[in-house]
């Protein structure tokens, strides 16, 4: 049933023709996806540019992390369970939907290794599920450079507060969102002193 085809293309590239999905990321929609598709028997290929799924939650959260949600709304599928098995160590370059076959183009580079070896995947349907949160974001600000106290971090790579526990010092969280409110939490109750 899951017919993926496989050989070299013209310029060398690996070419895979997938019988129906390419998902490209396997954070909690992609696996969620593929879970349907895995109950509904359509094939489908997922592409995870890291080394392993949710990638965000598992390398990207601070200790203190907990969902605000109820429990119902909070549920991954299991990835074991649907027996999903991404691409690990790939990540989607570019997507091109072909009008007259109706077909999409879908190119990767792999990130493992020292060896750059490209895909293209040809399939019916594309779903991005890359996310919206990846990307941390610095905003520029005036007189940053030249600041001479310890260097900002972003929510990203913030683990815990034990690191600024009893510094004496000031710690000013820019952002007032969840990661900024919980981030100031954390701080406080590591007496720490921010200010938000
Ligand atoms: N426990 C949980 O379940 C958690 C859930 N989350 C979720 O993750 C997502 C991302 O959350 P979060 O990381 O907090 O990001 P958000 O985008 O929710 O919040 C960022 C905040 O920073 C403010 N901001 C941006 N730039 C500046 C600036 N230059 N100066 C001052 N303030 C600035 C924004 O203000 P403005 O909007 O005006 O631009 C906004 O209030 C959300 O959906 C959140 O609910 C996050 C952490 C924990
Ligand atoms: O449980 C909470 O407080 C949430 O913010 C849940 C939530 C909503 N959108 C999100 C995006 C990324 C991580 C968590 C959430």
């Amino acid at each position: 049933m899951f017919s993926f085809s496989e050989q070299n293309n013209l310029f060398g590239r690996r070419c895979v023709w997938i019988n129906g999905l390419v998902i490209a990321g396997a954070g909690p929609s992609g696996l969620a996806i593929s879970a349907c598709l895995k109950d509904q028997g359509i094939p489908f290929v997922v592409i995870e540019r890291s080394d392993c799924i949710a990638s965000l939650w598992q390398k990207r959260t601070y200790d203190r992390l907990k969902l605000h949600l109820p429990k119902r709304f909070c549920q991954l599928p299991k990835a074991q369970k649907f027996d999903i098995k991404p691409q690990f160590n790939e990540c989607v370059q570019s997507a091109k939907f072909d009008e007259a076959c109706k077909l999409w183009c879908v190119k990767t580079v792999s990130t493992a290794g020292s060896v750059r070896s490209e895909t293209e995947y040809i399939c019916q349907m594309l779903v991005v599920a890359t996310g919206e949160n990846v990307e941390g974001v610095i905003p520029k600000i005036e007189g940053l450079k030249e600041f001479s106290g310890e260097v900002i971090i972003h929510a990203k790579d913030y683990k815990t507060g034990v690191k600024y526990v009893y510094t004496g010092k000031n710690d000013l969280v820019v952002g007032c969102g969840n990661s900024g409110m919980e981030v100031s939490l954390d701080l406080a109750n590591h007496n720490a002193k921010p200010s938000w």
